[in-house]
């Protein structure tokens, strides 16, 4: 199990600085969709620079074109982009052949898919990386979550990784921990603390227990 933290609400002073703080407890640092829509792919390619030996996910939430913008978007040197479940079935082919070509990994975000087992098997079969149930801002403010959601994926999905995102915290990560998603994305759950590095620090901890 690893640990990505999302950085959203930041510009990319904000982000390095950030990431200079609690690097050595995480595993992979997301670029978020706020952060590419406000500063575009500048904000990877300068993440990267700095920290040339992290693995950096791209969340473009790509909906079409998906095989030019996973090229940009390895250009900038994204190791990891997202796409979106919800897109048509050749956009997800051609994310995957391009991301195979790039030496680069897809993550599919299954934000919005209503029918979460019978995707999840599709894009099992088409080779994706990752597969990540979440719960994005605008439903988590309506106290929704996506535990049952990792369940569910996960008893169908036999070849992809499988991720969960979506506002967990210190006190929800033991619940997420028992379901063993292989990646755990947390973003305001070490963002809004005050310690940023104890607060990653911990959960890298109980994630590395297991
Ligand atoms: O993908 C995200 C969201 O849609 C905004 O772009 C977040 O990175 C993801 O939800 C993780 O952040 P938290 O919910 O703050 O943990």
């Amino acid at each position: 199990m690893q640990l990505q933290l999302a950085l959203d609400l930041v510009n990319i002073p904000e982000a390095i600085s950030l990431i200079k703080e609690v690097e050595q407890h995480i595993d992979v640092v997301e670029i978020g969709t706020p952060v590419v829509i406000n500063e575009g792919l500048r904000a990877v390619k300068e993440v990267k620079e700095a920290f040339p030996d992290l693995t950096v996910l791209a969340d473009l939430k790509i909906m079409d074109a998906a095989g030019y913008e996973v090229m940009k978007a390895s250009e900038a040197g994204a190791d990891i982009i997202t796409i979106l479940g919800a897109a048509e079935d050749e956009s997800i082919k051609g994310a995957v052949e391009e991301a195979k070509k790039q030496g680069r990994k897809i993550l599919v975000d299954m934000i919005a898919v209503k029918d979460l087992e019978g995707r999840a098997k599709e894009l099992d079969a088409f080779g994706v990386d990752y597969i990540c149930v979440h719960t994005g801002y605008d439903l988590q403010a309506v106290g929704q979550n996506s535990f049952e959601d990792l369940m569910t994926i996960k008893k169908v999905v036999k070849n992809s990784k499988t991720a969960i995102a979506g506002g967990i915290k210190l006190e929800t990560l033991p619940e997420v921990i028992k379901a063993q998603p292989d990646l755990v994305i947390v973003g305001g759950g070490i963002t809004s603390q005050d310690n940023k590095k104890a607060a990653a620090e911990k959960m890298q901890q109980m994630i590395q227990q297991g």
